[in-house]
């Protein structure tokens, strides 16, 4: 069977798992560090993919390659993106995933990249722009795994970014091209690279803050990856999914 990939822009978003799941390194997956772990689902391969979408997009690439998993779920912190609902501490997860920079600044104002006409990428005869499809069904039953393991979830869009939005205006700004409830810096270029490969991809955050004028007082990454990380594991082990 082919192995299930789990993603984190950093050490401590996995480290949780990496423990609880028993997982021991794995050598040899280019740049990447990375563990190994045999659950009764099957083999989860956990790797680091660094900050950012290049890194990001860098390491699925690879993964993607190497291991051809048959689910690639990607998990971290993120913000919460006004009118989401989300508090620190609760679980979002993506029905889609959106590049919100990405595009053309006209004199009339911020246009996406349908405006130039170049998909970012097309898999057969679908094409994509700045938001990114994901396994809708998929989501869902993470959403009602989560909601019946007590943990409290939305599921919504997110907001892949270049520049972490530390004001409330950036925030809405960005919410007024396309709809969002969490914010990161990875997960569009995990996805566009799951959608490629065609692979299904699940993205479920933590919410370590709000997208709000920047207070790093208010801020709880620590809550934020371990209830994310709580949910994989029983997500991983009990949800029946995937097989
Ligand atoms: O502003 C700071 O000084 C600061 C201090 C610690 C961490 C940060 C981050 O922006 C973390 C980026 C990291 O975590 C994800 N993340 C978490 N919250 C957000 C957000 O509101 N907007 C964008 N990304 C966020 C992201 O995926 C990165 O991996 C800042």
């Amino acid at each position: 069977m082919k192995p299930i990939v789990l993603t984190a822009s950093t050490d401590m978003e996995l480290a949780v798992l990496v423990e609880r799941l028993g997982a021991a390194p794995l050598h040899g997956l280019g740049h990447l560090k990375a563990w190994r772990s045999a659950l009764e689902a099957g083999e989860v391969i956990l790797a680091v993919t660094g900050i950012g979408k290049v890194n990001a997009a860098c390491a699925a690439t690879l993964l993607l390659e190497r291991l051809a998993p048959r689910l690639l779920i990607n998990t971290g912190c993120g913000g919460a993106i006004a009118g989401s609902g989300l508090e620190v501490g609760d679980l979002a997860l993506a029905s889609s995933e959106c590049f919100p920079e990405e595009g053309v600044q006209t004199p009339q104002g911020w246009r996406g990249l349908d405006l130039i006409g170049i998909p970012t990428a097309v898999r057969g005869e679908r094409a994509i722009f700045n938001e990114v499809p994901l396994d809708a069904a998929l989501a869902r039953q993470a959403l009602q795994f989560a909601g019946e393991q007590g943990f409290r979830a939305v599921l919504g869009p997110f907001h892949t970014v270049s520049t972490c939005s530390g004001t409330a205006e950036r925030g809405m700004e960005l919410a007024a091209r396309y709809p969002g409830i969490c914010e990161n810096m990875e997960g569009a270029a995990l996805a566009q690279v799951a959608f490629i490969y065609d692979t299904p991809f699940l993205e479920v955050r933590g919410i370590s803050n709000l997208v709000e004028d920047r207070d790093l007082s208010r801020w709880n990454l620590k809550l934020a990856v371990t209830e994310a990380q709580n949910f994989l594991i029983k997500f991983l082990q009990f949800s029946g999914f995937p097989s």
